[in-house]
């Protein structure tokens, strides 16, 4: 039986939605993976479920590729506002609110946390920054933004090997949920950002990873809200202050619209 998907990205981080509004999708770890293979699947860094909440306008459910469950994605949020008109999204990672303009779209998050058991990290440690050293890098800031990021500021973003040191980040046993990567560069008054995702490996842009970046520089005090975060795919603007949720703005794309036999998927 066919079951409709929507192919969408928010610069360049990619997704297969399913909208499971009113006929449910069945999803779990295996078929996501095969979904979300570029060769034998669809093709995706997450996959998205929309369904019924009683506590916003939709439920969404978020895989990565790996066929592990994620709290947060600010990119998808997006996406999904843009699709649906959902002015509130539930999630994992808290209740988002939405605003979709003609070009972009604003998605408020709840305000980050920063305590070592909220990130989490397995022993207690200071967080800003975690006293832990991987090769080149170290001295990185632990936030949650409804997923749990790591945010290292280095001099050169583009010179860190990621894709090899960011597996070994976000295995690493001091992380109980496993972690999101991030090399920040601040470069003309604006951050320069490339992510590892956990789940997912190097995306051309992370929501999440953008705000816990804009959110960790602020407190640096190395920029100032609004934040503008250049990644590989495009630009987001990030305005946060202390105590505040943290609001991202950005565009969000929609590729096509398809169908998938999910039975036949092997
Ligand atoms: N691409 C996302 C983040 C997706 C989830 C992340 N890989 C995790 O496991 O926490 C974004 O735009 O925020």
């Amino acid at each position: 039986m066919a079951t409709t998907f929507h192919k969408m990205h928010g610069l360049g981080n990619d997704f297969v939605i399913f909208d499971a509004r009113e006929a449910d999708v069945p999803l779990d770890a295996a078929r996501v993976r095969l979904l979300a293979d570029r060769h034998r699947g669809i093709g995706c860094d997450q996959l998205i479920r929309l369904s019924p909440s009683d506590k916003a306008d939709l439920l969404m459910d978020i895989w990565n590729a790996d066929g592990g469950e994620a709290e947060a994605c600010g990119n998808a949020a997006r996406c999904v506002a843009a699709l649906t008109g959902a002015k509130t999204i539930d999630s994992a990672g808290g209740l988002l609110e939405a605003e979709a303009g003609d070009d972009s779209v604003s998605i408020t998050l709840p305000p980050p946390r920063f305590q070592w058991d909220e990130i989490p990290i397995a022993d207690p440690m200071d967080t800003a920054p975690v006293p832990m050293a991987w090769d080149v890098l170290e001295g990185a800031d632990a936030v949650n933004v409804g997923n749990p990021h790591l945010v290292f500021f280095v001099d050169d973003a583009d010179a860190v090997a990621l894709g090899e040191i960011g597996p070994q980040i976000e295995h690493d046993p001091a992380f109980p949920e496993r972690i999101n990567v991030n090399v920040a560069e601040v470069r003309d008054g604006r951050l320069k950002l490339r992510t590892f995702e956990r789940g997912a490996g190097l995306t051309e842009a992370c929501g999440t990873g953008a705000c816990a970046s804009a959110v960790a520089a602020i407190r640096r005090k190395l920029l100032a809200s609004p934040v503008a975060v250049d990644m590989p795919g495009g630009s987001l603007t990030i305005h946060w202050a202390p105590g505040d949720p943290i609001v991202m703005q950005g565009a969000a794309t929609h590729v096509f619209t398809g169908e998938v036999d999910l039975e036949a998927l092997r």
